[in-house]
């Protein structure tokens, strides 16, 4: 079977009213979300705070067959393997930066179940994260410095992307940070497929315009 890239989007609902996690994220699946991006934060590896397994169990609690990312900017993203595996995550991305033994996470998150993604932060050069394409399912390269939504787009973070589309045709990119619809045709024209955004889809009047115009946009861009 032949696989083809495919555009992507999975909001991510750090800026979202987490007062009402469940309405705010079924309403953006039903706005056309294909996946769910899950920012967990450990105030350690950023400084930031946002939610655990707990959360994230009871969220799959009530939405049973979205697809579920677990954004982990954590220090120690072995720790939560277990826990997050069993609240129903779909893809663990994980970052490298912290880590000793990336090899080994990886393994552990598969045998878990779940897809494996590695990311790396803005000032991380790219090979160190090309060492585990082949041992994982995804690579996110982050466009802001993790801790925050709402942060501006780092344009240079394209040339990333651009190295892992010419020499990984089939691998599945993702950015994060500052996406939206006036930054969505760098990372499309750079060869990412999945498109996390926060701010531009939570603030948008018509989020599900939003997300159409972001797929197509990849998608467009795919199938040139
Ligand atoms: O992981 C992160 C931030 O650390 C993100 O997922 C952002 O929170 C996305 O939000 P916007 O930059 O699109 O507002
Ligand atoms: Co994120």
């Amino acid at each position: 079977m032949t696989r083809h890239l495919k555009a992507l989007i999975g909001p991510s609902i750090l800026n979202a009213d987490l007062s009402q996690l469940y309405e705010e994220s079924q309403k953006l699946l039903d706005n056309g979300a294909d996946y769910l991006h899950l920012d967990v934060m450990d105030g350690q590896f950023v400084p930031n705070l946002t939610f655990g397994h707990p959360v994230v169990k009871c969220l799959r609690g009530k939405i049973k067959d979205a697809f579920f990312e677990t954004h982990m900017m954590v220090e120690k993203p072995e720790q939560w393997i277990t826990p997050m595996a069993d609240a129903g995550v779909n893809q663990y991305t994980f970052h490298i930066e912290p880590v000793k033994d990336v090899i080994e996470v990886c393994r552990k998150v598969r045998e878990h179940g779940m897809k494996v993604g590695v990311a790396i932060k803005p000032g991380t050069p790219v090979s160190e994260v090309e060492k585990y394409i082949s041992i994982s399912d995804m690579v996110l390269i982050m466009t802001v410095e993790p801790g925050f939504g709402g942060q501006k787009f780092m344009e240079n973070q394209m040339a990333k992307v651009q190295y892992l589309r010419e020499n990984y045709p089939l691998l599945d990119i993702e950015v994060d940070g500052g996406v939206g619809p006036s930054t969505i045709n760098c990372c499309a024209n750079a060869g990412a497929n999945m498109i996390v955004s926060g701010t531009a889809i939570i603030g948008s009047a018509d989020q599900a315009a939003t997300i159409k115009l972001l797929r197509s946009t990849v998608q467009d861009a795919i199938n040139k």
